[in-house]
């Protein structure tokens, strides 16, 4: 892989990739997922031993893992100093030097991923800049409130300027197996938020089982989700890579029968370079290349750019800073 200038990550994708409309909703093909679980946990669990890039390949890999992340913060006590804090991190990710001695310039995150209330600070703190606002919506992260006021926060963070929308699906319909109800669901979260990409959270640590997520993944997919992504980061298991492997999988047979390419988010929990690169490993070997920019790929991390930054020091100066220089992000 090479490193990564600034424009191909941003222009190339808008330039290729129609999104994905959705589909009619296809009982059988749901119905006839199964999830191998223990084939599954072994793949997952010797691909980290098997997989691993060093020096200048391991910096332009780490490079393109951070313009796919969806920089966070979704907190109680988020306030507008600290997105304005996020956001000039989102804008220059890495120190002025380390860029120029990788010979890079205007490297920036994928998005910034932010509560509705957040929204205006962050575009505030963005413009001009091109970087995405992604708001987390649909009652995150029970998605427990009425739907009629679920549709009315997509359409209210739509309107207040995010461009992508992270939804979380309705845990009791996969668990009840109720796939027309979530397939609707999906489908009415798709059509508010209207021009802005939809990501569908399906909250994976919640739902049971691998076969689940398999079937959740899909109908998301149907139903016109531009992103599946694992979880809320709320859950008590985030992102895990047999999930990873699952949902990957779901994704490469719905583009291999519908012609259309939806992204990739695992989220929760990720804040270690050396995870990020496992996870890019997985794409690439299950997906191909074409999923590893950002508009295909996003890490939700609110602490692994840090991890990034402290191991492209490395790679430049040969010695690695204190952590507490990285805090931010
Ligand atoms: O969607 C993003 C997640 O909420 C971030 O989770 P994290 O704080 O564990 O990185």
């Amino acid at each position: 892989m090479q490193t990564p200038t600034t424009d191909q990550t941003r222009q190339l994708p808008q330039l290729l990739e129609p999104r994905n409309p959705g589909i009619d909703l296809d009982l059988d093909w749901v119905r006839g997922l199964q999830a191998n679980t223990p084939a599954i946990g072994r793949r997952a669990q010797t691909l980290p031993g098997r997989r691993s890039v060093k020096k200048e390949v391991q910096a332009a890999w780490l490079c393109r893992a951070l313009s796919c992340i969806d920089l966070t913060t979704l907190s109680g006590d988020d306030t507008p100093g600290r997105v304005h804090r996020l956001c000039a991190k989102a804008r220059q990710p890495v120190r002025a030097d380390l860029l120029h001695a990788l010979g890079l310039h205007g490297l920036t995150v994928g998005a910034v991923c932010v509560y509705h209330d957040m929204i205006a600070p962050a575009l505030d703190a963005l413009q001009g800049s091109n970087i995405p606002i992604a708001a987390v919506s649909a009652g995150f992260p029970a998605g427990l409130s009425p739907f009629s006021l679920r549709v009315a926060e997509i359409e209210a963070s739509v309107a207040a300027g995010a461009s992508e929308i992270d939804i979380v699906i309705s845990r009791r319909h996969v668990l009840t197996g109720n796939w027309p109800a979530l397939y609707d669901e999906m489908r009415a979260f798709r059509r508010a938020c209207g021009n802005a990409h939809v990501k569908a959270i399906l909250a994976t640590g919640e739902l049971g089982s691998l076969r689940n997520v398999a079937r959740a993944s899909l109908i998301c997919m149907m139903g016109g989700a531009d992103f599946i992504k694992t979880s809320t980061g709320k859950e008590s298991v985030n992102a895990t890579l047999p999930v990873t492997l699952v949902m990957l999988r779901a994704i490469r047979d719905y583009h291999t029968r519908t012609g259309f390419r939806v992204g990739y988010k695992p989220a929760g929990g990720i804040s270690k370079a050396k995870d990020a690169l496992v996870y890019l490993a997985m794409i690439k070997e299950e997906l191909g290349d074409r999923w590893l920019r950002p508009d295909l790929f996003r890490f939700g991390a609110s602490s692994l750019l840090g991890d990034i930054e402290r191991q492209l020091e490395h790679y430049v100066t040969g010695t690695y800073s204190a952590g507490w220089r990285h805090a931010m992000g």
